[in-house]
C-alpha cells in the first residue's frame, strides 16, 4: 500500500518564540534551524521578518536548508493593496520560497480586533495570498481562530479558508488559537469542512495546549483528513504551548495506523536524533528538560517500581510501549524504597560493582535504602550516593580522609562603597593520610560576588586534602536544590548538589538534616567522594 504524504511544519521560531521567557538570539535560531532541517521537517518558520530585528537578521543569514523556510507575517490591512502595505513587504522582502500568513476567520475577531466590514476582510485575505502567488511563492494561509469562529458561524470560518484557496494558497492551516477545542470537536468539525468541498490534502492543523490536548487534537485532525501538521519542539507556544512536535513525530513513526497510512520526512535514523534535539533545545532556554516528557523525558523510561525492574530485566518490552534507543534516550531503574532486588543488582552492575543473586548484601542495602529514605533522603535522582552507600555496605569505600570539624560564618557588613554584603567564611578540619589539616576559604568570588556559604564549605574542603586536591580540581558545582521534607517525624531539609568535571560526566548526591549546612555539606562530601572513585574512568 502507498502511503499517503503528511506534511510537518515547524514553528518553534515563530510561535515556539511567543512562549513567556523565550527569546532566542539569531545564532540560536539558526542552530534550531539546522536540527530542525537534519530531523526531517518539511517547512521550518522562521518568524516574522520586519516584526523585530532577530528576526529579520535570522532572514538576513538564512541558512540553506533542504526544509522549506517560510516567513510569518499577517494579512495586508484594509485601505491599501497588498504591494502597498509595508508590514507585508517586509515580509516578502525575506525572500523565502514559502510565506504564511495569518488572517482572521471568525467574524467576530473581524468586527472587534480589526474593526472592518466582514467583505473587507474576505479582499485582504484573498488579495494577500495572490500577492504571493503572484511573486511565484507557495502561500500558505493560517485561518486564525478558525474552530472557534466555525461554531459562532460556519459559513463565515468556510468563506475566509475559501478565500485564501481560490486565490492560490497551497495551504489553508486550521487554527485553534485560543487552545479551548477539544479532540472531539476537532475531529468532528474538520470532517464537516472536508464534507464541504475543502481539500483535505491542502488542509492544516495548528493546535494550542491550553487544555493539554493539543497533540490529541492534532491527531484529530490527522485522522479526519488533514495533511499538514504544525507543532514546535518540546510544546514551546504562545501561553500553554503548541502540539509538541516531541511527542507527534515518534507517534506519527511507530504507532499503528499512522505509520502504515502515512510517509513523513523524518526517517528512523533521524527519529534516534530526537532527544538530543530536545536537549539541545532546553540547553539553549537554559530550562531544565521536563523529566516526565513522553518519549524524550529522563523518566519516559526509567522503571521505578521493583515489580516494572524485575520484569523489565527479563524483557524490556514488559513495561516499555516503545525501545527507548528509538528516540535515542535511555532506559534507567532508579533506586528507591519502591525498588526491589531487580533494580538493585541492574543498578550495581552500571556503577561496576558485581554482586550475584541471593547475596545477603542486596538485602541489606535495600533496608538501607529504605530506612533512609523514610528519613528523608532520596535515592532515586542522588545515583551518586547511592553508590557509595552500596560499596559502604560492600565493604569497597576507600576512606579517603576524615572530617575532624567545620564551621560556617555568614556575616552582613558595609564594603568600602558603604554597600550592605553578604560575606559567609568556612573553615573545616581533615584527616589526610595520618596528618591534620586546616583550612580556610572565604565566600567571595574573583568578580568580588558572593557565593554563599556551602561555595565557601566546598572551597575549604577541598583546599588541602593532600594528594587528592589536584584530582578535585577539575570538579564544580552545577546545580543546587533544597527542598524541606518529612523525616521520620520531623520535617527535614534535603539538599541534592549535581556536580560536574571536565570530561563532561554529571554525577547527583544528596544530604539530609534538619540543618540546611549540614544537608548541603553531606552531599558535597558525597560528590568528593564519588569523583576520587571515580577519578581516571574515562566519560
Ligand atoms: C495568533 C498568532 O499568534 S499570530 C502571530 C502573532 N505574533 C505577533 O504578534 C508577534 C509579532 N508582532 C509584532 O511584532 C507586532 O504586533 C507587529 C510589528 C506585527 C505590529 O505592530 P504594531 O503595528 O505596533 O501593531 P500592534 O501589535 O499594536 O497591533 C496589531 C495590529 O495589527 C492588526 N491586525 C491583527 N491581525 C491582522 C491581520 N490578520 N491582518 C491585518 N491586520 C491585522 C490589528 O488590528 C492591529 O492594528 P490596529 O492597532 O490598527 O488595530
Ligand atoms: C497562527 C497562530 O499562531 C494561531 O492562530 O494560533
Amino acid at each position: 500500500m502507498t502511503r499517503e504524504k503528511l506534511y510537518l511544519y515547524d514553528t518553534t521560531l515563530r510561535d515556539g518564540q511567543q512562549t513567556q521567557g523565550v527569546q532566542f538570539s539569531t545564532p540560536e535560531k539558526i542552530q534550531i534551524a539546522k536540527a530542525l532541517d537534519v530531523l526531517g521537517l518539511d517547512y521550518i518558520e522562521g518568524g516574522w521578518p520586519g516584526a523585530n530585528p532577530t528576526d529579520s537578521a535570522f532572514f538576513d543569514e538564512m541558512p540553506k536548508t533542504r526544509a522549506r523556510l517560510t516567513a510569518f507575517g499577517m494579512t495586508k490591512r484594509a485601505g491599501r493593496s497588498a504591494a502597498n502595505d509595508d508590514v507585508l513587504a517586509a515580509v516578502m522582502n525575506a525572500g523565502t520560497q514559502s510565506v504564511c500568513l495569518v488572517g482572521k476567520a471568525h467574524d467576530y475577531h473581524v468586527t472587534t480586533a480589526l474593526g472592518i466590514t466582514l467583505d473587507e476582510n474576505l479582499e485582504n485575505i484573498r488579495a494577500s495570498i495572490a500577492h504571493i502567488v503572484a511573486q511565484g511563492r507557495e502561500a500558505l494561509y493560517d485561518a486564525e481562530h478558525f474552530f472557534d469562529g466555525y461554531k459562532d458561524n460556519p459559513d463565515y470560518a468556510l468563506a475566509a479558508c475559501r478565500a485564501a484557496l481560490e486565490a492560490g494558497a497551497r495551504w489553508v492551516v486550521l487554527c485553534d488559537t485560543n487552545g479551548g477545542v477539544l479532540p472531539s470537536e476537532v475531529g468532528r468539525i474538520v470532517g464537516e469542512v472536508i464534507g464541504a468541498g475543502l481539500p483535505g490534502d491542502h488542509l492544516g492543523i495548528h493546535t494550542h495546549n491550553d487544555t493539554e490536548n493539543a497533540v490529541a487534537c492534532s491527531m484529530a485532525a490527522v485522522d479526519a483528513g488533514v495533511r499538514q501538521l504544525q507543532g514546535t519542539l518540546n510544546g514551546l507556544g504562545e501561553r500553554c504551548g503548541n502540539a509538541n512536535l516531541t511527542t507527534l513525530i515518534p507517534t506519527l513513526l511507530l504507532k499503528q495506523p499512522y505509520a502504515s497510512l502515512f510517509e513523513i520526512g523524518v526517517g528512523r535514523d533521524a527519529l534516534s536524533g530526537l532527544t538530543q534535539v530536545s536537549r539541545m533545545l532546553d540547553d539553549i532556554l537554559n530550562r531544565v528538560p521536563m523529566r516526565q516528557a513522553p518519549y524524550v523525558g529522563a523518566s519516559a523510561f526509567a522503571h521505578k517500581a521493583g515489580l516494572h525492574a524485575s520484569a523489565i530485566l527479563k524483557d524490556p518490552s514488559t513495561y516499555e510501549h516503545i525501545a527507548p534507543e528509538l528516540v535515542g534516550n535511555a532506559r534507567i531503574i532508579p533506586m528507591s524504597n519502591q525498588a526491589g532486588q531487580s533494580n538493585l543488582r541492574r543498578r550495581l552492575t552500571e556503577a561496576g560493582l558485581s554482586v550475584e543473586k541471593g547475596d545477603p548484601a542486596l538485602a541489606r542495602i535495600l533496608e538501607r535504602i529504605k530506612v533512609r529514605e523514610d528519613e528523608g533522603y532520596s535515592y532515586d535522582t542522588a545515583q551518586g550516593s547511592f553508590e557509595l552507600l552500596a560499596r559502604d555496605e560492600l565493604g569497597q569505600l576507600p576512606e579517603f580522609f576524615e572530617v575532624k570539624r567545620y564551621k560556617v560564618t555568614i556575616e552582613r557588613r558595609k564594603n568600602k562603597y558603604n554597600k550592605m554584603v553578604s560575606l559567609s567564611e568556612a573553615v573545616v578540619v581533615v584527616k589526610v593520610d595520618g596528618e591534620k589539616r586546616l583550612s580556610v576559604s572565604e565566600s567571595m568570588d574573583e568578580t568580588g560576588t558572593d557565593r554563599g556559604p556551602v561555595n565557601a564549605l566546598a572551597k575549604a574542603l577541598t583546599k588541602d586534602l593532600g594528594r587528592y586536591s589536584q584530582v578535585l580540581a577539575d570538579m564544580h558545582l552545577v546545580d543546587f536544590k533544597v527542598r524541606i521534607t518529612q523525616g521520620g517525624t520531623e520535617a527535614v531539609t534535603r539538599v541534592i548538589i549535581d556536580s560536574e568535571d571536565a570530561t563532561g560526566r554529571r554525577w547527583s548526591t544528596v544530604g539530609v538534616s534538619p540543618n540546611i549546612i549540614d544537608a548541603s555539606f553531606e552531599a558535597l562530601l558525597d560528590a568528593i567522594r564519588w569523583k576520587l572513585i571515580h577519578h581516571g574512568e574515562a566519560r
